[in-house]
C-alpha cells in the first residue's frame, strides 16, 4: 500500500488568497474566477440559514463571516502508515524548522503549516499562509517543491479536512467488507482502503521471517514499524489483508477518475463497481444452500450527491446558484440510498451517512425517513458521536428544521403545507415539498430519533467547509417499507388527490378567478414524474417476469428480504423500487426522469464538478461503445506460463496460485497477469456475466516483455505487484542495497552500464547485478543504523539487461524520492542519450542544473484545494496520457504506454532500440 509511491498526483499549492473558485481552461483560456473577485451574496441561503440552523445570535456573524472567506489549504499523507509516517517525517524535520524562522517585516512570525488537530498521528495538515508571503521566502519554495513532488507520486494527498472525518467515524477493522456507495473522485475511498490494509506490512513481514528458513530466504532486518500493534489483527492469509472495499459511483467517466486515484494504492482488495447506488445490485456469493448466499457489508459509507453548500468556501459558483430547490430535488434520491445501503449491511454493520450541505433536508430529513422505511430504531440505531475524533468541534444535529420551498418560503410542518394546499391549492412553489422531509411528529416513533447524535461542522468552528456526518447501526434484519408505502416520499400528491382537492373547493365567489387554482393544478399534472419503470422499458418488462434470467442476473433491494425471508423470487411481486432494472447500459446510471421534468434539474444536481450536473439527458450508450469492459478471467496455477513464472523467480510454495487473473475473454495470460484476494476471485467468477458492471479489480503483478534471449523471463514484475509478491521470490532474484549512495546513483542514472568494469562503479550491488542472469529481479532495500544507511525499507523492480542495469520507477518517482531521500534536485541522466538535455518530471523545469517546480504550471494552475472540483477534471496521466484508462490488457492508458515502452526493446535489442524511439524510456525511466 502506497510503496514507493505511484504517480499521478496533481499540480501545486499556494497560499491562502491565491485560489481560484472553480471554471477552468477551455480552448487555452483561463476562465476561472478568483474567490475574492466573487460576489459574495445569496437573500435566500442566508435567510434560510440565519433561521434554521438554530446558531446563537453572536456566532452568526461569525459563521458568515467564514463562509465567505478562501478555504485553506489542505493535505494528507497517503498510504500505508510506515510510509505516510516517513513521507511526514521530512516535513517535520526539513521544511517546517525552515518556515518557522521566516518572520514579517514587523518581526511577527510567519505562521508555518501545522497538523489538523484531530486527524490521528498528525497524517494530514493544514496552511494558511497567505500567497504574497509563500511567493516572498525561499523556504516556501522549498516547502513547494516538496508538497508538488510527493503529490505527483501520491504520497501526498490534497484534500480538503471535513472531507476526511467521514472514514475516520466508520470504526473500519482490518479484514471488514466494506462499500463506498458513491465513491468518485476516490479521496474518502483512499482513506477507507488503506484502513483495510492496516498494519498489513509488519504482519507480512513476520509471516515472511517465520518462514525464512522453510522457504531458504535471508530476513531483512528488523525495524520497529509504528504499526506493530496491529500484528495480530487480520492474520489469516499469512498476514495480507483479507478485507474487501468495493467503490462504486454511478458515472461511468467519474468511476474511472475513481480507478486512477485507487489505482495508486496497488490494492488487490478493491472491486470499483459502476451503478446507481439507489438500485445497487446484490452480489452473490459461491457455496450458498440453494445457490443464495450474498455478499453483505460489515461498513458502508454513504457520501451522497447533495446540494454542496458547505463547499460556499471554494466554489464561487455556489453564491450566485444556491437555491433551495437543489436539495429538495435530492432528498428522494439520498433516501433511497441509505435505505439500501442499511438492507445491504450485516447486522451489527454501520453505514455513515455524510453530505457537505448544510440543509437539513439531504441530512436530518433523509436520516428520518430512512429509519422509518427501515423499521424504526429496534432495526436502526443511529450511534452517538460525541467519542468520535474529540478534538473536532462540531455542533449536534438538529432536533427541529424548517423546509424552505423553491419561492424562499419556510415551511415548520407538514400540516402547514396541507393546510396551505386546501386553502388556496398547490403551487410550483411547494411542488416539491413532501411529509418524509419534515421534523417528525411529537409523539410518533420518529420523533424519538437522537438526531443531536449527528455531527454538523460549520466554516467558522475551526476555518474549514461545512459538513454533515450520521453513523447508523444495523441492530436486526428488516423489510424495508416500499416507497409507495412509506410517509409520502414522492415530490407531490398524486394526480387523483389533487383533482379531488379541486374539486372539494367551494365553488368560487362571484368575481373570484378559479383561474389560478387551474393553473397550478395543470402544473402539478404536468410535471409528475416518470417513474423509474418508466426510464427503462426493460425494467417494466422484467417486472413482471423477475427472475434471474429475465433480469440478467442482476438482483437488487429485494433480493436481500428475499433472501431474508425465504420468499421465491418468482413468486414476489415487486414494487417500483424493487423491480430488478435490466442491465441496459447507460440506463442503469441514471434515477433521474427521462425526459426531465419541468425543475428536473434540480434532480441532478449534485457537487461542484460532477457531470450530473449536465441535465441533458444522455442517450444510452451501448455496448459498443466506452462502456465495455473486458472479462475477469483466473488462470490455473497450473498454467504454463505461471510455472514458468514460478520457475524463473523459485517463488515459495507459499505463495497462491489460485489468484491470478486475466482480462481477456480468451482467458489466457497475453500481457499482463493480475492478482487479487481470494475473496475477490470469489465474487468475479461468481457473478460473472450476470450484469454487475465490474470495472476495476486485481493489481498489475507481471507484464509481458519480448525477450529474446533464451532462457530469460519474459513476464516482469510490475511495481505495483512488487509489495505483494517480493517476499516470495527465491534469493537468486534478490539484490540487496544497504549504502544510500548506490541507490543515488540507480536514480539519477537511467541506465548505468555494467560492462567493461563499470559494475564496479555500483558498489555493494555491483558484482552481483553483474554475475546475475538478465531478466527482472528485486532490489531490497534494506535499513540499517550505519552513517550511509536507511531507516526505511522498499523494495524496487530492477531489470538486468545485457550491458546495463535499470531502476524500473517512472521519473517522477526517481525524481520525488531523490528529493525526499537525498535533498537532491540533479537532473536525471540518460546515457543513452547523452547528447540530450535532461528532462524534467511533470511539474517541474530544470534550471540551472537543478530540478526546480515549474510554478507557471503548478502553482498558477492549479485547481482549487477541493476534493470533488479538483477531481472533476480528466487530468494527463504520468506519461501524458489521459487517466482514464480501461485497465484491461492492451486496451489502456498506461498499460498501452508501458507496452510501447516494452515494445521498443522488442523490436531490435533493448540499449539500441530505445535510442531510435525518441524519449520512451525518459518517460518511464525505460526498461532496458
Ligand atoms: C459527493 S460526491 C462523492 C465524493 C467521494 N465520496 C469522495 O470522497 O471523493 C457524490 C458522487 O456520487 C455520485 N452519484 C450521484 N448519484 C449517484 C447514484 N445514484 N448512485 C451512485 N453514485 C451517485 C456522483 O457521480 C459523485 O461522484
Amino acid at each position: 500500500m502506497g510503496r514507493g509511491g505511484k504517480r499521478g498526483g496533481r499540480g501545486g499549492f499556494k497560499g491562502r488568497g491565491g485560489g481560484r473558485g472553480g471554471g477552468g481552461r477551455s480552448n487555452g483560456e483561463d476562465n476561472r474566477v478568483s474567490f475574492d473577485k466573487v460576489d459574495k451574496q445569496n437573500d435566500k441561503l442566508e435567510k434560510f440559514y440565519n433561521t434554521v440552523l438554530d446558531l446563537p445570535e453572536e456566532e452568526k456573524a461569525e459563521f458568515w463571516a467564514a463562509l465567505k472567506r478562501e478555504l485553506p489549504n489542505s493535505f494528507r499523507f497517503a498510504g500505508s502508515k510506515g510510509h505516510a509516517l516517513a513521507v511526514q517525517r521530512q516535513l517535520k524535520e526539513r521544511y517546517i524548522p525552515e518556515i518557522s524562522k521566516i518572520s514579517h517585516y514587523d518581526g511577527t512570525l510567519v505562521e508555518p503549516p501545522k497538523p489538523v488537530p484531530w486527524y490521528p498521528d498528525e497524517l494530514a495538515w493544514w496552511m494558511t499562509t497567505p500567497k504574497n508571503v509563500v511567493r516572498r521566502f525561499p523556504p516556501f519554495a522549498a516547502f513547494q517543491k516538496y508538497l508538488v513532488s510527493e503529490t505527483s507520486v501520491g504520497n501526498i494527498s490534497r484534500q480538503e479536512v471535513v472531507s476526511m472525518i467521514p472514514p475516520l467515524v466508520m470504526d473500519l477493522q482490518p479484514g471488514m467488507i466494506v462499500l463506498d456507495m458513491c465513491a468518485a473522485p476516490g479521496s474518502k475511498a483512499a482513506q477507507l482502503l488503506e484502513m483495510v490494509h492496516r498494519g498489513e506490512e509488519t504482519r507480512v513481514r513476520k509471516t515472511l521471517k517465520d518462514h525464512a528458513e522453510e522457504d531458504g530466504r535471508a530476513v531483512s532486518p528488523y525495524v520497529k514499524q509504528d504499526d506493530d500493534d496491529e500484528l495480530f489483527v487480520d492474520s489469516s492469509d499469512d498476514g495480507r489483508a483479507t478485507g474487501l472495499l468495493i467503490a462504486n459511483d454511478s458515472d461511468y467517466k467519474r468511476s474511472h477518475m475513481l480507478i486512477h486515484q485507487l489505482k495508486r494504492l496497488s490494492s488487490p482488495n478493491l472491486i470499483v463497481t459502476n451503478h446507481d447506488a439507489t438500485l445497487y445490485p446484490s452480489i452473490k456469493l459461491p457455496g450458498g444452500a440453494g445457490g443464495n448466499r450474498y455478499l453483505k457489508f460489515d461498513r458502508i459509507l454513504a457520501d451522497v450527491p447533495c446540494s454542496g453548500d458547505g463547499t460556499a468556501r471554494k466554489n464561487v459558483n455556489l453564491w450566485k446558484d444556491w437555491n433551495p430547490g437543489n436539495a429538495l430535488g435530492l432528498y428522494i434520491t439520498q433516501v433511497r440510498i441509505l435505505v439500501r445501503a442499511l438492507q445491504m449491511l450485516k447486522v451489527g454493520g454501520r453505514v455513515v451517512y455524510s453530505t457537505c450541505s448544510m440543509n437539513p433536508v439531504e441530512n436530518e430529513a433523509v436520516i428520518s425517513s430512512a429509519i422509518e422505511r427501515c423499521g424504526g430504531l429496534a432495526k436502526v440505531k443511529l450511534l452517538e458521536s460525541d467519542d468520535k475524533l474529540p478534538l473536532l468541534k462540531r455542533k449536534p444535529g438538529l432536533k427541529k428544521w424548517g423546509i424552505m420551498d423553491k419561492g424562499g418560503r419556510i415551511w415548520n410542518s407538514w400540516a402547514e403545507v396541507e393546510q396551505r394546499i386546501k386553502d388556496y391549492g398547490s403551487d410550483n412553489l411547494i411542488e416539491r415539498l413532501v411529509e418524509g422531509m419534515f421534523n417528525p411528529l411529537e409523539g410518533t416513533p420518529s420523533s424519538e430519533i437522537p438526531f443531536e447524535r449527528c455531527m454538523r461542522v460549520y466554516a467558522h468552528q475551526q476555518d474549514t467547509g461545512g459538513f454533515f456526518i450520521a453513523i447508523l447501526e444495523k441492530q436486526s434484519e428488516f423489510r424495508a417499507t416500499p416507497e409507495s408505502e412509506a410517509k409520502k416520499t414522492e415530490p407531490k400528491p398524486p394526480i387523483s388527490a389533487i383533482i379531488d382537492e379541486i374539486e372539494s373547493k367551494p365553488a368560487p365567489a362571484e368575481g373570484e378567478s378559479v383561474a389560478p387554482k387551474i393553473e397550478a393544478a395543470d402544473q402539478l399534472i404536468q410535471s409528475e414524474p416518470v417513474t423509474e419503470t418508466e426510464v427503462a422499458p426493460v425494467a417494466r418488462q422484467n417486472q413482471e417476469i423477475p427472475t434471474a434470467d429475465a433480469t440478467n442476473g442482476v438482483k437488487r433491494a429485494a433480493d436481500d428480504e428475499a433472501e431474508l425471508d425465504g420468499l421465491s423470487q418468482a413468486k414476489k411481486l415487486k414494487t417500483k423500487e424493487e423491480v430488478d432494472v435490466s442491465e441496459e447500459p447507460g440506463l442503469e446510471n441514471r434515477t433521474v426522469h427521462y425526459p426531465p421534468p419541468p425543475g428536473a434539474e434540480l434532480d441532478l444536481t449534485t457537487r461542484p464538478g460532477d457531470q450530473r450536473n449536465d441535465p441533458t439527458p444522455r442517450p444510452p450508450r451501448n455496448r459498443g461503445g466506452q462502456q465495455f469492459e473486458e472479462p475477469f478471467k483466473y488462470i490455473s496455477g497450473s498454467h504454463e506460463e505461471v510455472k514458468t513464472i514460478e520457475e524463473f523467480y523459485k517463488l515459495s510454495p507459499r505463495f497462491p496460485r489460485d489468484r491470478f487473473l486475466v482480462r481477456n475473454a480468451q482467458g489466457e495470460p497475453a500481457k499482463t497477469i493480475y492478482y487479487t484476494t481470494s475473496l475477490i476471485r470469489d465474487i468475479l467468477t461468481e457473478n460473472e456475466g450476470k450484469g454487475i458492471k465490474f470495472i476495476h479489480g486485481g493489481v498489475k503483478m507481471f507484464m509481458k516483455q519480448d525477450v529474446q534471449k533464451e532462457g530469460v523471463c519474459k513476464w516482469r514484475i510490475q511495481s505495483e505487484g512488487m509489495p505483494i509478491l517480493e517476499g516470495y521470490v527465491g534469493e537468486e532474484r534478490v539484490v540487496r542495497l544497504y549504502k544510500k549512495e548506490t541507490l543515488r546513483k540507480l536514480l539519477i542514472e537511467m541506465f548505468p552500464k555494467l560492462s567493461d568494469g563499470e559494475w564496479k562503479n555500483l558498489d555493494e550491488i555491483g558484482e552481483h547485478v553483474f554475475k546475475l542472469g538478465m531478466g527482472c529481479c528485486v532490489l531490497r532495500v534494506e535499513p540499517s543504523d550505519a552513517e550511509d544507511g536507511f531507516n526505511e525499507r522498499m523494495v524496487l523492480p530492477l531489470w538486468r539487461s545485457l550491458h546495463s542495469l535499470n531502476l524500473m520507477l517512472a521519473k517522477e518517482d526517481r525524481t520525488a524520492m531523490l528529493l525526499r531521500l537525498f535533498n537532491d534536485t540533479t537532473p536525471l541522466v540518460n546515457n543513452h542519450f547523452p547528447q540530450s538535455k535532461p528532462e524534467p518530471a511533470e511539474g517541474f523545469k530544470i534550471e540551472n542544473g537543478e530540478t526546480k517546480v515549474d510554478t507557471s504550471a503548478a502553482i498558477e494552475s492549479a485547481a482549487p484545494v477541493n476534493d470533488q472540483a479538483m477531481d472533476a477534471e480528466i487530468k494527463p496521466g504520468p506519461y501524458g496520457t489521459v487517466v482514464a484508462d480501461k485497465d484491461a490488457d492492451g486496451k489502456g492508458g498506461l498499460d498501452v504506454k508501458a507496452e510501447q515502452i516494452a515494445k521498443g526493446e522488442e523490436t531490435g535489442g533493448p540499449e539500441t532500440q530505445l535510442n531510435g524511439t525518441g524519449g520512451v524510456e525518459g518517460q518511464l525511466g525505460g526498461v532496458s
